[in-house]
């Protein structure tokens, strides 16, 4: 759960709660695996904790006060700590432990009231204490950001605000342009030049619940994260400024149904595949329908078509047009061209909406469409169409051009694919104008919203893709409480920024339509599925499995990047869990490498790749997961 499970802010004060009137120690627990970290930063650097500088940018609250105990641990082990106030006072009693363990104070804001220091000071007092801010910050080893944590309202204001921004302008320009001079370690690298960042709980100034950005922010290369993770930290795009996450387990009582974002993992991903059995054939292991592909592009048909084969379904039909059929074919002699029974559907890849020939591949996929087409209540509208039962219809992923032929209320089978341009122009259609920055801002209030209005199953692309789907079940809100009917959300972040190339998202699609198909053909064949389970799976409200299997496609195809470029630098890396009790040492999770630590800067950045190196990729990430899969029937 720690791994890939995170609630909001109240969630965790709630669960902090009991364990405080219990006297349990948590910001000393907090503060031990901070200060365990930041040693461990120092040494990745390079350096040593007696040697090294650490500048902790501290406010009034809590988050402060974790930031000040575990200075005054680091004084302690022989490091020069020096604590910048950015508030208007100190966590006292912590205050007190790292000035005895030798720690300094420099106050900077002149609104901070602590005993025995100066405050009120004017302008001119105030610049020259921002001067010597710069160059602590600019010689640190490690800068910790204890600025705000849960308890963060709003943009950074005042002091925090400006410190952000110095902060952010000395990572930017680097020590060697700041001092005009080269502290380039000689090894080429220069990796060392500027300092650590290291956020407390969170990157200070971030939207903690939204995952927004509304001011002057830090930008972290690790955060320590306490009790649990919280949506900021997996949500883009502040998932893309708290770099390396680690979170300390201090023994909080979650309910996972609370969690309001999931991360997408191995184990997940490899839970959504299906295996066969002895008594399969082709048909029951699962047939995606795919119409894609168009006279102008019919190389998306081609992508589209190869990543469903390739993705373990029992068979393929294409219904494009003709040229990329024979296109289809060359690459792909196993597909079976023409109609016929089908248990999901990637439509839109390559096709042009506005192409409106009766037999044109617009025109087939507006048809089908129309099947999913309900009212707002759910129910199927029969307008013009023949009515079916809503648990009758595939599953079906709508990517590029259906995206414009999407009814305005859908079934939750309905899996949607935009990347953030197409998002905005499908809200700007439904009557909620958005521009791509907008979506960009804010990705995920506006994946849910889209969500809200259409029912579907919205995949919104991106170096961390989400997924919010119907849960059926009513967990997992935004907090924002934009979908008080329960919306389930999931992430993935497995993939390198080489994955964005032309006919990346063709391969995504056809391998979600596989996917998708095999997971419906394996529950109308599930020996043990009464016609009641068959009936909630496809239920108008409540397709908890189409959200996770798009998010196992996202995930699946993330992997295939990585593989395929050999680059293991991804918007989402696995979290480091450490293990701290209330006396005694910090434990690190005993699966995670040295080589794997959250603050190891050696990556792979690999190399470029095409979108059909994907799909060379896709058997063997495939192989990996069932292996897993395998490890974990053997486990049960
Ligand atoms: N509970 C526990 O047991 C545990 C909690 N733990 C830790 O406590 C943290 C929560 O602490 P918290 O509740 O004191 O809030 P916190 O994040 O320090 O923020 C409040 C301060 O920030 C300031 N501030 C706010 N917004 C601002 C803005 N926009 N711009 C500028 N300033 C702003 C605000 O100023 P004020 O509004 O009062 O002027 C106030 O000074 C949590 O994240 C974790 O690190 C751990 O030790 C584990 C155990
Ligand atoms: N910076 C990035 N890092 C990792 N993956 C990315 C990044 N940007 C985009 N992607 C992924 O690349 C794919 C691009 O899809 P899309 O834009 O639909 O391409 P196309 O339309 O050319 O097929 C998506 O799966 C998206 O999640
Ligand atoms: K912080």
């Amino acid at each position: 759960m720690l791994r890939t499970m995170a609630f909001t802010s109240s969630d965790v004060r709630a669960a902090e709660r009991p364990l405080l009137d219990r006297s349990v120690p948590l910001m000393r627990m907090a503060s031990r695996a901070l200060a365990d970290v930041c040693r461990s930063v120092v040494n990745a650097r390079g350096s040593e904790v007696e040697r090294s500088s650490i500048v902790i940018l501290a406010g009034a609250g809590n988050n402060g006060g974790d930031g000040l105990y575990a200075g005054s641990l680091l004084a302690r082990s022989g490091a020069g700590v020096t604590v910048l106030a950015v508030g208007t006072a100190l966590h006292d009693a912590a205050a007190r432990s790292l000035m005895r363990a030798g720690g300094r104070v420099l106050v900077v804001d002149p609104r901070c009231r602590i005993p025995g220091f100066d405050t009120g000071f004017d302008d001119a007092e105030l610049r020259l204490r921002l001067t010597a801010s710069a160059d602590l910050l600019l010689h640190a080893d490690v800068v910790m950001d204890a600025m705000t944590g849960i308890g963060s309202k709003g943009a950074l204001t005042g002091t925090a605000s400006v410190m952000a921004d110095l902060l952010a302008e000395i990572l930017h320009d680097g020590r060697r342009c700041a001092d005009g001079n080269d502290d380039n370690d000689g090894n080429g690298e220069g990796a060392h030049d500027r300092p650590t960042v290291v956020a407390v709980d969170v990157p200070s100034g971030l939207g903690v619940d939204s995952g927004t950005v509304p001011g002057a922010s830090i930008t972290a290369d690790v955060t320590v994260t306490f009790g649990a993770l919280k949506p900021c930290l997996v949500v883009p795009p502040v998932c893309y400024r708290r770099g390396g996450l680690v979170v300390v387990d201090l023994g909080l009582d979650l309910d996972p149904g609370r969690a309001v974002v999931r991360r997408m993992d191995a184990s997940c991903a490899s839970s959504r595949l299906v295996v066969p059995g002895a008594g399969d054939m082709k048909y029951s292991r699962g047939v995606v329908g795919l119409i894609t592909g168009s006279q102008r592009y019919p190389g998306a048909g081609v992508l589209s078509v190869s990543a469903a084969a390739r993705s373990g379904c029992g068979m393929v039909r294409y219904l494009g047009p003709r040229r990329a059929q024979d296109l289809v074919l060359q690459a792909m002699p196993e597909v079976v061209v023409g109609k016929g029974h089908v248990q999901a559907w990637t439509v839109g890849c390559g096709v042009d909406p506005d192409d409106h020939d009766d037999d044109s591949p617009a025109s087939a996929v507006g048809a089908l469409l129309r099947h999913y087409q309900t009212d707002d209540g759910g129910s199927v509208s029969t307008t013009g169409v023949e009515p079916m039962p809503p648990v009758s219809m595939p599953p079906v992923c709508v990517d590029a051009g259906a995206l414009d032929l999407l009814p305005d209320h859908v079934l939750p089978q309905v899996v949607i694919t935009p990347h953030a341009g197409e998002l905005a122009r499908l809200l700007t259609r439904m009557g909620h104008p958005r521009t791509v920055d907008a979506v960009l801002d804010d990705p995920w209030g506006n994946a849910v919203l889209v969500h809200r209005i259409t029912g579907a199953t919205v995949l919104l692309k991106g170096a961390m893709t989400l997924v919010v789907g119907d849960d059926g079940q009513g967990d997992g809100l935004h907090p924002d409480g934009a979908h008080p009917d329960g919306a389930r959300t999931m992430v993935s972040g497995a993939g390198p920024a080489w994955l964005s190339t032309a006919g990346s998202g063709d391969v995504l699609a056809g391998l979600i339509g596989s996917l998708l198909a095999q997971w419906r053909a394996s529950r109308e064949s599930a020996d043990d599925a009464t016609a009641e389970e068959r009936s909630s799976a496809g239920k108008d409200r409540g397709c908890p499995a189409v959200t996770e299997i798009a998010a196992a496609g996202a995930y699946i195809h993330g992997l295939s990047g990585r593989m395929a470029s050999g680059c293991d630098v991804c918007a989402d890396a696995e979290p480091l869990i450490m293990r701290v009790a209330p006396v005694g040492g910090v434990t690190r999770d005993s699966s995670t490498s040295s080589d794997r630590v959250p603050w190891n800067r050696a990556r792979s950045i690999g190399h470029p790749i095409v979108a059909s190196d994907l799909i060379e990729q896709l058997q063997f990430v495939l192989a990996s997961l069932l292996r897993r899969h395998e490890d974990d029937d053997a486990r049960r």
